[in-house]
């Protein structure tokens, strides 16, 4: 990358984005509601049943300038999901500060694998094994969504529980493709355990973006 580029990026002031829809919010709190979700390229986290994959390398993904992405985003929705990849790979201060001097809301769904950037209305942290959230978003976390791939990952989204703050809501969320073998555990965890609740990849089933 020529290295004009590059200080933009690190600075924030540029960001590798993969893709840009206006849809429904398939997952957690807000399912159901219309948003406008920027994915940002660039993740090095490796979950094994990652739904897209095709981010993980950020250099296929264009540099493309915060300004931009905030102008397309707020022409379809004030609420706007920044997702990825991993968006904490990057500086995200200048992408939120710009969304919201445009009157947006700005959610994240993060692994929390790095540093928080950026000021959130609304963070979804979905931790991963293989690299663990930092310690200062746990406090932040507006909910928290566990993978479940197999039984371990009951243990371990209790695990993750323990750490984010009371009024943060709990979801567990079956993996995809284990889906069938999984949701009747998760019903009967969640019925034994109702400080959970379930969460499911709704736009999967609507057939949308
Ligand atoms: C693709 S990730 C991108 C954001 C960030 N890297 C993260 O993992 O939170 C978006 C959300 O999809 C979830 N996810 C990814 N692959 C999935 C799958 N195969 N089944 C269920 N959820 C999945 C992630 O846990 C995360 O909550
Ligand atoms: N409709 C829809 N809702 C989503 N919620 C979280 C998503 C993500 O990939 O971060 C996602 C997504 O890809 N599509
Ligand atoms: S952290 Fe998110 S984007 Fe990265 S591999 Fe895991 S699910 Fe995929
Ligand atoms: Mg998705």
């Amino acid at each position: 990358m020529q290295k004009s580029i590059q200080q933009l990026v690190d600075e924030g002031k540029m960001l590798p984005l993969m893709e840009e829809f206006y849809t429904i919010q398939g997952e957690g709190y807000h399912k159901g509601t219309a948003a406008y979700f920027v994915r940002i390229g660039g993740c090095d986290v490796g979950c094994h049943w990652c739904d897209v994959k095709e981010s993980w390398n950020a250099e296929i993904h264009p540099p493309t300038d915060t300004d931009v992405i905030v102008e397309n985003a707020v022409k379809y929705s004030d609420v706007v999901v920044v997702t990825g990849g991993e968006p904490l790979t990057w500086d995200m201060t200048v992408l939120t500060a710009t969304l919201k001097s445009k009157g947006a809301k700005t959610h994240i769904e993060t692994s929390g694998a790095y540093p928080l950037t950026g000021d959130w209305d609304w963070i979804c942290l979905s931790p991963k094994k293989v690299k663990l959230p930092k310690e200062d978003i746990y406090k932040k976390a507006d909910e928290l969504k566990c993978i479940v791939y197999n039984n371990n990952d009951f243990a371990f989204a209790e695990e993750q529980a323990s750490k984010v703050s009371e009024d943060c809501i709990l979801y567990l969320q079956p993996e995809w493709s284990k889906r069938e073998k999984m949701i009747p555990l998760i019903v009967d965890y969640v019925m034994k355990n109702p400080k959970w609740k379930v969460s499911l990849q709704t736009h999967k089933y609507l057939n949308i973006p």
